[in-house]
């Protein structure tokens, strides 16, 4: 049994049907893409996966537990974690801090701060940004990172919660090739490594067809076409939705150069 089972939902705001009858499945240790043009329904649907939005009909099933309708914050707390494209991190905190703030946060402890947040569970943190390649930076503050660096401390903040799946949207916006590879690599080495299931949204081919395992295409809220980097890359309704929006579906060498498995 997959570990989310996407059955059937569909969304509409007035007369605009954002998502219609989209199902899919995503097992644990796969890192699958959710693409589609601008308006496809990418972000409705992760709206409706972590509770932000509520189905008009379908169901949403995480570790065969039915968690359609349920609120974001109960979802999250079964397991199922988020990263935005805009920065979620406080700048005036370290880069420790901030991880140690989630790992607060994880426990409800945030409104019970007798001592200052530095006191509390520094190991686990710092054993979260090792993860992330991010321990040498710790005592930094956010304010003065390196966008690429903000991404890892994000990461670390959303492994905070021991997330088993991940949704992650846009997370290589606004990065220089290098910097998304390197991401997108640590990513799927999260994947593997711990089991974890991660649906992304990405903007960018290149990153897609390099680290995705598998990719799901929606289009005008319709699942149009599932599959490999191959299948998706032959199948005729995706060049058909994708022509003349200026993206191209062959990978660039020099950006894939060193990057992850595919
Ligand atoms: N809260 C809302 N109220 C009204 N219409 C909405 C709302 N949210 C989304 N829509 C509409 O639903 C459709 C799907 O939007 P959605 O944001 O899910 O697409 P998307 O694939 O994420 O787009 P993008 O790549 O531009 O972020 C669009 O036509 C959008 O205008």
């Amino acid at each position: 049994m997959s570990l989310l089972q996407i059955d059937r939902i569909s969304k509409t705001f007035g007369g605009v049907q954002a998502v219609k009858e989209v199902s899919f499945e995503l097992p644990a240790g796969q890192l699958l893409a959710l693409l589609g043009p601008n308006g496809a329904g990418k972000s409705t649907c992760f709206n409706m996966l972590n509770g932000q939005t509520r189905p008009d009909s379908g169901s949403v099933r995480f570790d065969g537990r039915d968690i359609t309708g349920m609120r974001p914050r109960a979802i999250w707390r079964l397991g199922v974690g988020r990263t935005f494209q805009i920065s979620a991190t406080f700048a005036s905190m370290s880069v420790l801090e901030n991880v140690q703030m989630a790992l607060l946060s994880r426990e409800r402890k945030l409104f019970q701060l007798w001592r200052p947040a530095a006191c509390f569970y520094r190991d686990e943190a710092m054993q979260l940004l090792g993860q992330v390649g991010m321990a040498a930076q710790a005592q930094r503050s956010c304010a003065v990172l390196a966008y690429g660096d903000v991404k890892r401390v994000e990461l670390a903040i959303a492994l905070a919660n021991r997330p088993r799946l991940l949704l992650m949207d846009e997370p290589t916006a606004g990065m220089a090739p290098g910097e998304r590879n390197a991401l997108m690599a640590l990513v799927k080495q999260l994947v593997v490594e711990h089991q974890l299931a991660v649906l992304f949204t990405e903007h960018s081919m290149d990153v897609v067809f390099a680290f995705a395992d598998r990719m799901i295409v929606l289009a005008r809220g319709e699942l149009i076409a599932e599959g490999d980097g191959d299948a998706i890359r032959r199948h005729p309704r995706v060049q058909e939705v994708y022509l003349g929006s200026g993206k191209s579906f062959e990978t660039q060498p020099d950006v894939n150069a060193g990057g992850g498995a595919a």
